[in-house]
């Protein structure tokens, strides 16, 4: 099962350009997360900071006994086996095959036989649906099969939290679907913990058990899907509704004035109908079911009395395949 990463008090700054400041969060184990936010919010630095790649001057971020901000880097490097990184473009090397590309961090971190990791890199091959593409150079292929081949690099060493930095950006609408149903797929076949950054309303509506969102250097909310899909804040109705009246602007926050105004023309993000829920995407038929699923229903079970009454309604909803009560 995938293990708990909490991230506590959580501060990165840049020169005197504060990212974001005192982010808290628990991604629950063998859960999918997704971490939402207009560009330039910071999320690939929380991504970067998680794995401790970047240090942020206060917080912690504990992964099995480690702190990945202040531990030694000795321990922050071992401590980063457990972690398997998809980013954006995915990052593979261009004058390698896909096959070599996928098996560079088993050859670069374990001692195994040639034979043993050929058996492991065509099966990761094989779950991300690349078969036949093993020795293609990432120049011969299209940009979906890249982040399917980013994807199974991050799969090979068997980790338990699975970071993703826009598993969409550059795919259109049906690679994109194809992607997150990839994603569930991996999450009931290893029950990885899973965080998930972008800003993608496909991805965000249909794939986490839990969604977040980092806006004006704050994280604004974090907690099941449905606490954020039915919420009242305007930036989150904004974000998840992608229209231009909000508090979110073009190239930074709009100012208080031009909100009031949108307010005052009934365009403020507070009007108009709430956003639909969707189903979750369930595992592809033949997988077997998600084992987060039950862990997630009783965590959720645990918190019932501090969500807000619309979340409550959409989780009984959700909870329930039939709709009785939870
Ligand atoms: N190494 C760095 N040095 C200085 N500033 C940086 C560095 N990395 C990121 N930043 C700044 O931090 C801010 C957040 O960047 P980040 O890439 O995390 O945003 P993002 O939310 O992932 O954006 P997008 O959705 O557009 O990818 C930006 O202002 C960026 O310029």
């Amino acid at each position: 099962m995938g293990i708990e990463v909490t991230v506590e008090g959580l501060t990165k700054s840049f020169g005197k350009q504060t990212v974001w400041q005192d982010v808290t969060l628990t991604l629950p184990p063998g859960e999918v997360s997704v971490m939402l936010g207009p560009s330039g919010t910071g999320k690939t630095v929380f991504l970067k900071s998680i794995i401790g790649l970047l240090k942020p001057e206060r917080g912690r971020v504990l992964v099995g006994g480690v702190d990945m901000v202040n531990s030694p880097e000795r321990d922050v490097y071992e401590a980063r086996k457990m972690f398997g990184l998809m980013f954006q473009d995915g990052a593979l090397f261009g004058s390698m095959n896909l096959f070599d590309n996928i098996a560079f961090p088993l050859r670069e971190h374990t001692r195994k036989k040639e034979s043993e990791i050929r058996r492991i890199v065509m099966e990761r091959i094989d779950m991300v649906g690349l078969l036949g593409a093993e020795g293609k150079l990432p120049g011969e292929i299209s940009g979906g099969m890249r982040k399917r081949a980013g994807l199974a690099r991050a799969l090979v060493l068997d980790p338990q939290i699975i970071l993703c930095d826009e598993p969409d950006s550059g795919l259109d609408p049906v690679r994109t679907s194809y992607i997150s149903q990839l994603l569930i797929d991996l999450n009931a076949q290893i029950d990885a913990t899973m965080l998930i950054v972008t800003h993608n309303l496909d991805i965000a509506s249909t794939v986490p058990d839990n969604m977040g969102m980092l806006f004006r250097r704050e994280l604004v909310a974090f907690g099941p899907r449905e606490l954020l899909l039915t919420s009242d804040e305007p930036v989150v109705r904004q974000f998840l509704s992608g229209r231009r009246a909000g508090p979110i602007g073009m190239s930074e926050e709009k100012d208080e004035a031009t909100i009031a105004r949108e307010q005052l023309h009934g365009e403020g993000v507070g009007s108009g109908e709430p956003p639909r829920i969707v189903p979750q995407l369930e595992p592809t038929p033949g997988l077997p079911p998600r084992q987060a699923v039950q862990r997630r229903r009783a965590r959720v079970l645990a918190m019932w009395d501090t969500l807000p009454a619309s979340a409550r309604t959409a989780i009984t909803t959700g909870l329930t395949p039939q709709g009785e009560p939870a």
